[in-house]
Parts: C-alpha cells; structure tokens; sequence
C-alpha cells in the first residue's frame, strides 16, 4: 500500500481535533470525509478507517511513539507511524517520517501487550471497574471491545421483507445474509456505504446491531397495543417497534431532547411507520398524563455504552467515572418513575448498550425490592457481551405487572 499525503495529513488534522479539542470522532470524520470531493470510496475508507484505529489504540499507540498529550503535529505523525508499523505499511520517505525506529517500535508492543491497559488501550480507572465488576470475563471482553463490528441491518416489515431485502441490496451490489435468530436482521458480507443504496432512500432497512434488535422482539409489541418508548432518542428501537405493529395501535415515544424527537419522526416518515407519536419530557406532566395507560413499556436506558465501544471507541477516553455512578442513579430514577406507565399485566423491558452489572442486573434488582417494583416479577432477563456473541454488549429484562 502506497501512503498520500493529502491523505494522511487529513487523518493527523482529524485526530488533533478530536484528541486535543475534544470533537466527537463520528462527528469529526463526517467533516473531515467532506473536504475534498476528488476522494474516492478507497480514500475515504483509509481515512475512516486509520482514525478510528487510531483513536481506538491511543493510549497503546501514544506509549510506543513516546507522544504526550495535547499532541503536537509531530507527535499524531509518531502515532501514525506506529500505526503503519503495526500494520506492516511501508512509510513514505517524507521528513515527517525520518528515523522511525520501526524495529523499536515492534519491540515496543511485544513488552505492552503484556499489560492488560496497554494492550486494551485503556484508562487505568476502567481496567479496575471492569475487573471489579466482571471478574474473569473482562479481559477477554475488553480485547473483543476493541474488534471491528460487523454491519447489520434491519428489515422493515412494513414494506418488505428479509429475503426481498437481501435481493435488493444484492442488485446494488452489496452482499448480505440473514441473522440467525432473529426475523429481521441481516449481515452484509463487508462494511459499505450502505445510506447511498436506494434501497435505504425507500425506508427498506436501518442500521441497527442485532443486540439491539433482540430488545425489540424481547418487548414483543403487538398490532393494536398501546406502546411507550420512554428513552426513545433519534428512534431505533421506535421504529421496529413500529414495523412489528404493522401500524396498527400506538407508540408513543419520550425523550427529553427535542432534536432527537425531530429526528426520530423523520426516520419514521421515510419507514413509513404511521402510528408514532412523539412527546417531548419538558415538565412532569407529560409522564404524569401517561400513568396507568401502556400494555408495554420501553426503557432503553442511557448508560455508559460499554457494550458499543467497538462502534464508538472515543468513548473510552470521554467517559469519566463520576458520570458512570451518574448515570446508575438516573437509570434507578428512570425504572421507578416510568414503571408507573403501565396498566395492570402490562410488559415493561429496561436495557442498556452496557455490559456492568452495577448498570443491568443490579438496577433491576434494586427496583424489584423497592416499593415501585413491588407489583412487578421477572420473567426473563439476558446479558450479552460481545467476546461469548459477537454482537453488541447489551442487557436486557423484561418484567411483568402482576
Ligand atoms: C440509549 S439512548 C436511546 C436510544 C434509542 N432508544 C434507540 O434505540 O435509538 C438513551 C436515550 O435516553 C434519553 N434520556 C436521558 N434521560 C432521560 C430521561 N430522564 N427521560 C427520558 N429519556 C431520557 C437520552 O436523550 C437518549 O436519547
């Protein structure tokens, strides 16, 4: 592989930003793929690809190419180096690369990768809390963590169905195949861009991993049911909702960001999903309003996101520990106050892109000895985590009102 120049340093000025100023590295990559209209699909791959590499090894990278942060040009070049390395990429004889010391820098990652926090390329807070909390399972989750993720997608009942979909993308010459296990979720063979295919612009699919999917089909909605969606954000989850109703009955999905709201009904518009609507939490009333009244409810909770690192790997270097024990006591919050939406018998299903426990199976149980879980029994409840599944880390419990 032949290194260019324009490529590279668009890579090195898209990591300053997001290392040294703090940008989101999705975010990021969007406006940096946008500079130049002459990239190709190879282009463009190579840029997102090292970035995100790059921002997945940081702290690993980073100690082999002795760079301190906030990082000077000359230090993201050091990372990049060791990136090609690693990679067995030939650098370029350009003066940023001068005396690499490329034999160093393998000898470098054989002593790292010893040490768990190296070789993960992780804070040494989250090393310890994974420890704590998963014990023996950690190790290999968090190397798994750091894996690329497959794409998946997600049929949309309401106008096609699996196999049809799979046809479609296959005439746009992308190739996938079904997801065991569930009804709608299909694996392309290779990551492609898949929002340009027609086949995404008449509203046939989303991106959506099967973990999350499973929470869905977990809830089961039925036609004609009365559905809130109390953490609904831009609609992932809504919308299948939505494709398994058939549009038939009401979702009625909360989130107490606007924006994300305004999103959601535009995914719906191109799904064709009719029966959502949406509510903005702006006071205590809007819940209030809702007490008593849904067959099933969804509570897609926020949470660390420690089961999608591999999708979003900057969050590793976000994520603080005070906004873990946060987010654990808005998760208790969320299970007291939006329990009380369900009729008598009805379904409530709390989840998270999270693999701690103190997140999952211990807020549940927090909630099933406190006063508001007393009407409530477990049925079911399931922890993924992606290095026993491949797919994303993932909790999810489903609970009766009996
Ligand atoms: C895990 S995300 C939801 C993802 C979404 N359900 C999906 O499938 O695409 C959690 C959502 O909870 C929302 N949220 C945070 N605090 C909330 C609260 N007190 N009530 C309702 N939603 C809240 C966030 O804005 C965020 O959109």
């Amino acid at each position: 592989m032949r290194l260019h120049r324009n490529l590279v340093f668009a890579v090195v000025d898209c990591l300053q930003l997001i290392f040294n100023k703090g940008e989101y590295a999705d975010k990021q990559l969007r406006k940096t793929l946008k500079l130049d209209k002459r990239w190709g699909s190879r282009d463009r791959g190579f840029i997102a690809e090292t970035v995100y590499d790059i921002v997945r090894w940081q702290r690993l990278y980073a100690k082999i190419g002795d760079a301190h942060k906030p990082y000077k040009q000359e230090d993201l070049f050091r990372m990049f180096a060791v990136w090609a390395t690693l990679k067995g990429i030939k650098l370029a004889q350009w003066p940023q690369f001068h005396n690499t010391p490329t034999r160093r820098i393998k000898g470098r990652f054989d002593e790292l990768s010893k040490i768990r926090k190296y070789k993960a390329s992780i804070p040494d807070w989250l090393d310890e809390l994974g420890l704590t909390e998963l014990g023996n399972l950690w190790e290999e989750e968090i190397y798994a963590q750091n894996e690329t993720a497959p794409v998946i997608l997600r049929a949309n009942q309401l106008l096609t169905n699996r196999s049809e979909l799979i046809k479609s993308l296959a005439n746009e010459n992308i190739y996938a195949h079904p997801v065991k296990g569930l009804q709608d979720a299909v694996r392309l063979k290779e990551r492609a861009d898949v929002f340009k295919t027609e086949t995404f612009k008449k509203g046939w699919f989303e991106v959506q991993d099967s973990s999350s999917q499973q929470v869905t089909e977990l809830l089961s909605p039925e036609p004609g049911q009365r559905i809130v969606d109390t953490c609904a954000g831009a609609g992932g989850k809504t919308l299948h909702i939505a494709s398994l109703m058939q549009n038939k009955g009401q979702i009625i999905s909360l989130d107490i960001y606007k924006k994300k709201l305004v999103e959601l009904k535009r995914r719906a518009r191109r799904a064709k999903a009719f029966n959502i609507e949406t509510r903005h939490i702006d006071n205590n009333k809007v819940i209030k309003k809702l007490h008593g009244s849904a067959d099933a409810v969804l509570i897609d909770a926020p949470c660390s996101g420690l089961g999608v690192l591999r999708r979003n790997p900057d969050a590793k270097w976000k994520l603080k520990p005070d906004f873990i024990t946060k987010i654990q006591q808005t998760q208790q919050e969320l299970l007291q106050a939006y329990s009380k939406l369900l009729k008598p018998k009805g379904t409530l299903v709390y989840a998270t892109c999270s693999i701690l426990p103190s997140e999952n199976t211990k807020q549940v149980q927090t909630f099933l000895t406190s006063e508001a879980g007393q009407g409530f029994k477990l049925i079911e409840d399931r922890s993924i985590l992606t290095h026993q599944t491949g797919q994303d880390g993932f909790y999810m419990a489903k609970l009766k009102k009996v």
